[in-house]
């Protein structure tokens, strides 16, 4: 269960006032855009009957948007715009969201588009033949075991939307985290690292778009970021989590 709520408002608005519903709901919403109580809305209007608008709102909390938005200087406004349409709602309530949620496949998730399985095998393998003749990163991996990078290709996978491969088999986020602590990873050290994986991806072969590769590199620099935090002498375990998801983020990537 996540904190957010969701409200939910069901209008059903005469044709003849559609028109002006949505004008006044597109000058309301400029109150929600500015609320920071608010993260997201959308007003949708029903394809089979038109007469049949769901606005949807994600609050932050229940009581956020009751003691927040209500009582905040963007509500006056708000209000004035929708005020008309208030006898107009046919249902006005908070939801919460269950476990039940999900993206469904109309994106492929980084993991297809790499290439699977096989392209995070090729990368990890590249990159640790660099990582051992590396004059700064070798001394860390002095008794790497040989199955070392089939597990951070496993790793990656599932980080980039790939089977829970690791979790099954290796033990998930804490177990991973574990294997970084008391190393005291450097700023040069993580850098070459950052470095080594960007030239092992061009030569394994890793799809060489802006929108895969900058993905790909944002997850590099929060992770090896991440690494560097739990291999220092300040490092406190997290509790146990699940290993992290990463997506596309802003820039999609292009199916012409
Ligand atoms: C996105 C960044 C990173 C990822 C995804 C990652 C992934 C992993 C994983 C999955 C393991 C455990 C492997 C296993 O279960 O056998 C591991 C271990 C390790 N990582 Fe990282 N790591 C990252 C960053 C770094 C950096 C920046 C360094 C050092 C410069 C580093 C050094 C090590 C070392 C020394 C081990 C232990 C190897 C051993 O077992 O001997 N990691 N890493």
């Amino acid at each position: 269960m996540t904190a957010h709520t969701v409200e939910y408002i069901r209008y059903r608005i005469p044709e003849q006032k559609s028109a002006e519903f949505l004008a006044a709901y597109t000058r309301a919403a400029a109150q929600l855009a500015a609320s920071p109580h608010c993260v997201d809305y959308e007003l949708a209007r029903c394809e089979e009957d038109f007469e049949h608008y769901v606005l949807r709102i994600t609050w932050t909390s229940t009581e956020d948007h009751l003691e927040g938005f209500r009582k905040s200087e963007l509500f006056p406004d708000f209000l004035a715009e929708i005020r008309p349409y208030i006898t107009h709602i046919e249902e006005m309530r908070h939801y919460k969201p269950t476990t039940v949620r999900g993206a469904g496949a109309s994106v492929p998730t980084l993991y297809a588009w790499a290439g699977g399985a096989e392209a995070f095998a090729g990368l990890t393998s590249v990159f640790y033949d660099k990582v051992l003749k590396d004059d700064l990163l070798a001394p860390l991996f002095a008794h790497l075991d040989p199955e070392h990078a089939r597990h951070v290709a496993l790793w990656l996978g599932e980080v980039f939307g790939g089977p829970r491969a690791y979790s099954e088999t290796q033990g998930g986020h804490g177990h991973m985290v574990a294997k970084h602590m008391g190393r005291g990873i450097t700023e040069p050290q993580r850098r070459r690292w950052v470095n080594l994986i960007q030239d092992a991806a061009d030569e394994a072969g890793l799809p060489t778009d802006a929108e895969f590769r900058s993905a790909f590199l944002a997850y590099v620099e929060w992770g090896t970021r991440l690494a560097v935090y739990f291999s220092g002498p300040d490092a406190v375990a997290p509790p146990e989590q699940p290993v992290p998801k990463w997506n596309w983020g802003a820039a999609p990537p292009y199916q012409g």
